[in-house]
């Protein structure tokens, strides 16, 4: 005879054990009947097989409580088909799936756990998918969606713009559904919303709200068009203009905002627009959620733009910070090299600091001690990791609080650096113990989460301790006499037909039966007509029957029962832990930002990065590109940069494919590194702090902006001339290659020009050698090359090019190198030859009409006479500040005086 086996095919069916059963009933965290050992837990990997979105097959029938959160009158809402639609938006989904207590018609759902997040749905812009409308009183349907990590987006903004003369003052708020938080921004941003765009990039949201106003159709306004293309996988939804009010935004500050975070109001109460744009992201929060939160509940904060270097977004691509163009794989970029944060705070916090790095050194520094400290202490560094691993994030805060054992905290008194010291003084707070007595009061102590939808629905069913509710304990005891009678009659069934039946649960079907055994082994090759709904996958058979399916139905109903109790029970600690609840915020912050900087130790550990310095000098002792060092086999040639501010501009030339790029995106790498608080790679460094980094490096077509390839480098660097100042860090790689050479040269000359009257570090990539002879007219200008070798390729008997990567000083004296690079590649030779003849004749040409044009030959004497004076000069050793004087008197001579230099052109000649 074939006795039942408990089979794990499903996400967490554990095994099954009749015997076992009824014995446990008395036992707190009885499994049912269902054997579950730490060994057979489900492996992550079964736990990823559950299909995406099926959690909530028990959890879609809501609970019929309607009770309101602390207090608050219970909203009355029209069933969820007719409100809602029969789906629910992401928002919805992610409040659905957090562990919220706090809310009243989701509680007795299953998909209410942490790990069952939803991805964002199907791009809500309005030229492909329509965005949505929604007032409170329609709500509006939204598609399904399918299951996501814990990393998922969870972040609603509310974003409006002033009207009228208060354009470009934009106002923000908002909320992270994961740990309810909310941050609240105000500031003028130009005509490009780079500022917009960049903090919403930050935020990465799941959902962006704004007024109908914004895009009344055939007029949306430019802001609302931006975004839209800007953030095609974020939901948009418009509300009326109306509920962005700052009237009731202040009102919801003043309810909301706990205690010690009180001091927002002073801040924000004249901010009218964050305040509008709060209003309507709570407004909108409570109407999705059918919640409302608690008051004195609520962190809220202001972030202005201030103390934070600007980085716009398509700077932050052209750097890879997140995304790598080439490559969408996360590690080959910045964030990549950095992150190895074991929280989803931390991994938020690094995103958000190398988009937005900080100006203030005092507070730098203070991180760096901290990174140091830990690079010096392997115990402190390994013990803290440790710790932090477990704190899975803060919506999972409590529990985990319960876990920390005490002797790990005591790593942190020992240190020296005050930031950790001021850490660990912050995790000795009382709080900490009062809420851990109240928790273990009701909570039992090995409550946890738990991978696997019948572990976690275990570990719900008893997470409150028995003898605290009588009911409860009689709802229990029900919920395991079913979970028993079911493992009963499946092993009965399985006597009965002498099959191997096992007892099988999934989150959609709740218990089944699942058979694996080949079809002729079966009696007439059928199944009993007792068994329906079976679906076959290979050899293993999956099916129910009437009397397993109503006794689910029972069991779901006593779980609703056992939900809405435990609710409750849960709703009174919260509410008695609301007091303390500042301490938790703290702690969050204190962890996210712990294990950011144990992410900057992690990433020293792995490569020979140094501490950098602080200075008005931009001085990098052999530097090299950290993302490159991550992706390839050999460490990146390093190089040496040197800019004050009496040379604070380097025009950088080179054949293709030797380095510059590369070089001007490692220098605005080091420079984000240093200013977020983490060592950079190179032997030595000492930055001065940028306010802006600016590149403008990308040269694809914009086919989404309908942006050809000059058109787009136009308004990059457009947007650079406007927005630079004497503290900004520019990188300029290959400007006006997309327009012919006369005009490139021209645009380069008068780009160059203006940006030499600002006292911004700048790095300029050309091919165009002609700009080379701006170091003659400017003394803060520096010319520097990447060598090449030419080395005899005797098999082929042809000349190769060998890169060295190396920067030297000067301007390269290669020729022709663009014909050089074409006969290395795959182009066919007699191309090449080709285009080398016709280049000979092009230039043959060009240097014809050159000597045929008079002003030519005036300007080629000009430079021809400055080099000399400048070589002269230099073999004259004059110490630097007589030098820099002269040329610089040579130069005004110059501007001034044509005349003069049209004699000493003849001289020249002569
Ligand atoms: N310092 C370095 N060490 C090792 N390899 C490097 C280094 N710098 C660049 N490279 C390699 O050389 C390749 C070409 O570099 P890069 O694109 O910076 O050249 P470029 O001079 O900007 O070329 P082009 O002028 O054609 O745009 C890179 O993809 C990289 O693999």
């Amino acid at each position: 005879m074939l006795r039942p086996e408990v089979s794990s095919t499903s996400s967490s069916a554990p095994a099954a054990s009749p015997a076992l059963g009824k014995a446990r009933i008395q036992g707190r965290r009885s499994n049912f009947g269902l054997q579950e050992t730490p060994q057979s837990r489900p492996s992550a990997q079964a736990s990823a097989s559950t299909p995406p979105g099926t959690s909530g097959a028990a959890g879609d029938q809501s609970s019929s409580s309607s009770s309101s959160v602390h207090g608050h009158p219970p909203r009355t809402r029209p069933a969820q088909g007719s409100y809602f639609g029969n789906k629910r938006s992401n928002a919805e989904n992610i409040f659905a799936s957090n562990f919220t207590f706090g809310t009243s018609s989701s509680s007795a759902r299953d998909s209410n756990y942490p790990q069952i997040l939803k991805t964002p749905l199907s791009a809500g812009n309005p030229q492909r998918s329509g965005y949505k409308s929604w007032t409170p009183q329609m709500g509006y349907s939204a598609t399904s969606s399918s299951a996501v990590s814990i990393h998922s987006p969870s972040v609603i903004v509310a974003v409006v713009e002033g009207r009228g003369l208060a354009r470009g003052e934009i106002g923000m708020a908002s909320i992270d559904l994961k740990s309810p938080q909310i941050i609240l921004s105000q500031f003028a941003d130009n005509t490009t919303y780079a500022k917009v765009i960049t903090k919403l990039k930050i935020l990465s949201p799941l959902e962006i709200i704004m007024s109908n106003t914004a895009c009344v159709v055939g007029n949306s306004t430019k802001l609302f068009t931006l975004i839209t293309e800007n953030f095609k996988n974020v939901n948009f939804t418009t509300i009326q203009r109306k509920y962005f009010n700052e009237t009731k935004g202040l009102e919801y500050i003043e309810q909301l905002c706990i205690a010690e975070f009180s001091t927002v109001l002073m801040e924000v109460q004249s901010k009218y627009y964050c305040l509008a744009a709060v209003a309507a992201l709570l407004k909108y929060v409570e109407f999705i959620q059918n919640s409302v939160y608690a008051p004195k509940s609520l962190k809220i904060c202001f972030q202005g733009s201030e103390q934070t270097a600007m980085i716009d977004s398509s700077s932050a691509q052209n750097l890879e910070l997140l995304i790598n163009n080439q490559d969408c794989r996360n590690n080959h970029t910045l964030f990549g090299v950095l992150n190895y944060t074991k929280t989803p705070g931390g991994s938020r916090r690094l995103r958000s600091n190398i988009l937005e790095p900080l100006v203030d050194i005092e507070t730098i520094n203070m991180r760096l001690d901290c990174v140091q400290e830990l690079l010096q202490d392997e115990e402190l560094f390994f013990g803290l990791q440790s710790v932090i691993s477990r704190f899975l994030d803060t919506e999972q805060l409590l529990s985990v609080l319960v876990q920390i054992p005490k002797q790990d905290t005591i790593a942190l008194k020992n240190c020296n650096t005050p930031l950790l010291r001021a850490y660990c003084g912050s995790l000795e707070d009382k709080r900490f113990g009062i809420i851990l007595e109240k928790i273990k009061t009701i909570i039992n102590d090995d409550a946890r989460y738990m991978k696997g939808c019948l572990n976690m629905r275990t570990q719900k069913c008893y997470a409150v301790r028995s003898n605290i509710n009588e009911f409860l304990d009689i709802a229990r005891r029900t919920y395991t006499e079913i979970v028993d009678d079911i493992a009963g009659m499946i092993s009965q069934l399985a006597e009965k037909y002498s099959l191997p039946l096992r007892t099988s649960f999934s989150s959609a079907r709740g218990f089944f039966i699942q058979m694996t055994t080949d079809c002729a082994a079966l009696p007439n090759n059928q199944l009993p007509p007792e068994f329906i709904k079976i679906s076959k996958v290979k050899n293993s058979y999956t099916f129910t029957s009437t009397d397993l399916i109503k006794m689910n139905e029972r069991c779901q109903e006593s779980l609703r029962e056992i939900y809405h109790m435990t609710y409750m029970i849960v709703c009174k600690l919260l509410s008695e832990i609301y007091e303390h609840i500042h301490c938790l915020y703290k702690l969050s912050d204190t962890v996210s930002m712990l294990d950011m900087l144990l992410s900057f130790a992690h990433a020293c550990t792995l490569s020979d990065y140094v501490r950098p310095e602080f200075t008005d000098t931009l001085a990098i002792k052999q530097g090299w590109h950290p993302i490159l060092e991550k992706i390839s086999v050999e460490k990146p040639i390093a190089n040496n940069t040197f800019i004050t501010e009496g040379s604070n501009f380097l025009i950088i030339t080179g054949p293709n494919m030797s380095g510059k790029s590369t070089y001007l995106k490692q220098i605005a790498l080091c420079q984000i590194m240093a200013q977020i608080g983490s060592y950079v790679p190179a032997e030595y460094s000492s930055f001065r702090i940028a306010e802006q980094i600016f590149t403008r490096i990308s040269t694809d077509d914009d086919i989404e902006t309908n942006s050809s390839t000059f058109m787009k480098e136009m308004k990059e660097i457009a947007y650079i001339l406007h927005n630079a100042n004497n503290k900004s860090l520019i990188l300029i790689d290959e400007l006006g290659r997309g327009t012919n050479t006369e005009e490139g040269i021209g645009i380069c000359y008068a780009v160059c020009e203006y940006l030499l009257s600002l006292k911004a570090f700048t790095l300029f990539a050309t091919h165009f050698l002609e700009l080379c002879h701006i170091e003659v007219l400017y003394p803060n200008v520096e010319n520097m090359h990447f060598e090449v070798q030419h080395v005899k390729n005797t098999s082929r008997n042809k000349e190769a090019i060998l890169y060295t990567y190396k920067l030297s000083r000067g301007l390269t004296e290669e020729k022709n190198y663009g014909l050089k690079a074409a006969e290395v590649s795959s182009l066919p030779p007699s191309i090449v030859l080709d285009a080398k003849e016709i280049t000979t004749q092009i230039t043959g040409q060009i240097l014809q009409n050159q000597r045929s044009t008079p002003e030519m030959e005036r300007q080629r004497a000009v430079y021809h006479l400055a080099t000399r004076l400048v070589q002269t000069a230099r073999n004259s050793q004059l110490d630097p500040d007589s030098l820099r004087t002269y040329l610089s008197n040579l130069k005004k001579k110059y501007e001034t005086d044509f005349l003069r230099a049209e004699q000493f052109s003849g001289k020249t000649e002569e």
